[in-house]
């Protein structure tokens, strides 16, 4: 299983500094929606540049216009793109053509999808690489937030995938045993006291 750093900070500067910190460590480097509608995709471009090594995600979370929006990501040197699971299919496709072009991929990330099962199978038919199972940052907010839905979703659609929504030390076994090619860590990375610490703790976790 894979370890993606999700960078929600808000500047190239510090994103940057949490890559340079946590890199070794991970296999995918996220930009963050906030950080790229905040600082642009020459945050995409800076941090490609700065680990060419690197698997570069950019969390573009694309609605309309799919094939345009991957476009313009994967010349700023994306090398994975997300397109949301509610797009049209038309979305997805579009984005995935873009993909086909640049030799890149596209993730389908089923945030605010109900039926998750049964959408991610349609998004791997259209072409995504993988399936992102996520919980956003206001859902994890809500009473009763139980990641285990996600994972359980997760394995039953057989479809490649990856899993966010609050994943932390105590918790990225599970996302491993569930099958998960991908586990994706925001805030338990990021905010933590020592971002290189806690990302090479993840790691060691993962079998
Ligand atoms: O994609 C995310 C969210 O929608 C804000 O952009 C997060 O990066 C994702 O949820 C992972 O972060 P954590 O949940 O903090 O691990």
């Amino acid at each position: 299983m894979k370890l993606q750093v999700a960078m929600d900070v808000l500047t190239v500067e510090a994103a940057l500094d949490l890559a340079g910190k946590v890199a070794e460590s991970v296999d995918i480097i996220e930009l963050g929606t906030p950080l790229i509608k905040n600082a642009g995709l020459s945050a995409v471009t800076a941090i490609k540049t700065a680990h060419p090594d690197k698997i570069v995600f950019a969390d573009m979370k694309t609605m309309d216009a799919g094939e345009l929006e991957a476009d313009i990501a994967f010349n700023a040197g994306a090398d994975l793109v997300s397109v949301l699971g509610s797009a049209d299919d038309s979305t997805i496709a579009g984005a995935v053509k873009a993909a086909k072009a640049h030799n890149k991929g596209v993730v389908v990330d089923l945030i605010g999808v109900a039926d998750k099962v049964s959408r991610a199978k349609e998004a791997r038919v259209l072409g995504a690489q993988f399936i992102e199972f996520h919980a956003g940052l206001d859902e994890q907010a809500l009473p009763g937030y139980n990641l285990n839905v996600l994972l359980g979703a997760g394995e039953e659609a057989r479809v490649p995938f990856s899993v966010a929504g609050g994943v932390n030390i105590s918790t990225i076994g599970a996302v491993q045993r569930a099958g998960a090619d991908v586990a994706v860590v925001g805030g338990s990375i990021y905010s933590a006291g020592d971002p290189a610490l806690a990302a090479k703790e993840l790691k060691a976790a993962i079998i």
